[in-house]
This record gives structure tokens, sequence and C-alpha cells, in this order.
């Protein structure tokens, strides 16, 4: 069995029941809590910010996986690590300096992450890939929980694991969007390392059995 981690999107939470939704992550299966932060510039929604963060991290059990979608993520990574960021992905399209802002990342000691755009071709990852920890594959473009998955997306998982393989890096594979019971266990079939699912968990009847569901692809 493949040890797929998973990280349940807190945007398809009831955020007006948040603590009960943190404390169903906390008590299931899942690895990581995903954390979308939208600012309304690079994607066409705002999410939520720091003090909702760090409202989560006060009752997190697992370690918050952020994902800035977001313009100038380098303004902010600090306040990020100081408000429970254990890993950080900023997207490939809104850095200028990605090589610098993934070395911000590492030097405030979270894990650093790449995202990118289902249009924005794997190999332009080829010379930072090797300097970075994940890369959050959108499977839908970002902006909004609970949209179609894109094809595509498997064979952008092959072609990046084997990018990951021929320069021997040890890099994580994360599917953002438009994972459920049917795309699951064919991006995992693919080379995927690390599941995020919103809709799907949290429009369940039963988010805890969907969550170990996942987890036994
Ligand atoms: O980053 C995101 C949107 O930009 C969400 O994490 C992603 O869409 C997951 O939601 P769902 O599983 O409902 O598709």
């Amino acid at each position: 069995m493949a040890n797929v981690l998973i990280a349940p999107s807190v945007l398809s939470a009831d955020f007006a029941n948040l603590e009960r939704d943190v404390k169903m992550i906390n008590s299931s299966k899942a690895d990581w809590f995903h954390i979308d932060i939208m600012d309304g510039v690079f994607v066409p929604n705002i999410s939520f910010g720091f003090p909702v963060m760090q409202a989560i991290n006060k009752h997190a059990a697992k370690p918050l996986d952020v994902h800035l979608m977001i313009v100038n993520p380098e303004k902010y990574i600090q306040t990020f690590k100081d408000s429970g960021a254990a890993n950080i992905s900023v997207h490939y399209e809104a850095c200028t300096h990605l090589h610098r802002t993934i070395y911000q990342i590492k030097d405030v000691g979270c894990k650093a992450g790449i995202a990118i755009n289902p249009h924005t071709p794997i190999h332009l990852l080829k010379d930072v890939i090797k300097d970075i920890d994940l890369v959050c594959m959108m499977s839908v473009n970002p902006g909004f929980g609970g949209q179609k998955f894109i094809e595509h997306t498997y064979q952008k998982v092959r072609d990046l694991k084997q990018l990951i393989q021929e320069n021997n890096a040890n890099v994580l594979i994360e599917i953002d969007g438009g994972v459920n019971e049917v795309t699951g266990p064919k991006l995992v079939q693919a080379g995927a390392d690390v599941l995020v699912a919103g809709n799907y968990v949290f429009s369940a009847k039963d988010p805890v059995a969907t969550i170990e569901q996942l987890k036994n692809i």
C-alpha cells in the first residue's frame, strides 16, 4: 500500500464551526492541515488571513501546510511561520526571485514548496528542483474549492516524478484540486505523495471515514 499523505483543505470547512472541524481533522487519519491563503489579486477570491490561521493553529494537532495564492509572498514568510506554518508553498507564477524566496522559507525553519498553476510546465522547475521539499501541483485553476479536476494532471505528475528522479531530488508531489475517490487512486498510481482534499472531505456525510478512505489508497 502506498503511504500517501492526506491534507484536508480547511477552505471547505464550516468557518462558523472551525474549532469543531479542526478537531475532526485531529481525530482523523489526516496527516496535515492544508491552509489556502488567497489575496484577491493573484487569484479572484479572498479566503482568510493571519488571525484565522492562528486560531486554527491553536487547536491543530498536525502540521499546517500553507499554500500562498498571493502576490509578493516574500513579504509575509516570517509572519506565516510565526502563525504556525510547517510548510510554505509559494506560486512559481507569483515570484520574481523564486530561488531567494525558497531560501527565505528555509531560513525561517519551514519546508519550502512551489505551487504551479495548471498551465505551468514541469520543465520550468528544473533549476530549483534540488532546492525544494514539495511541489503543490494545481489540478484546478486556483481560487475556489469544489472545481472539476483537470485530466492533464496525471501526465504532469509522471513528468514531475521523472524530473525528481533524474535529479536525485527529495521532493514530495502534492496534488491540489478535485481530489476524490476516482482521481485519488489514479494520482497515487501516477506518483503523487500528498493529496489535498477540500470539498470531497467536507461535503461527505462522514468526513473522518472519507479521509480514511483516501489514506487507504
Ligand atoms: O487551493 C485550492 C483552491 O485554490 C483548494 O485547496 C483546492 O481547490 C481543494 O479544493 P477541492 O478539493 O474542493 O477541489
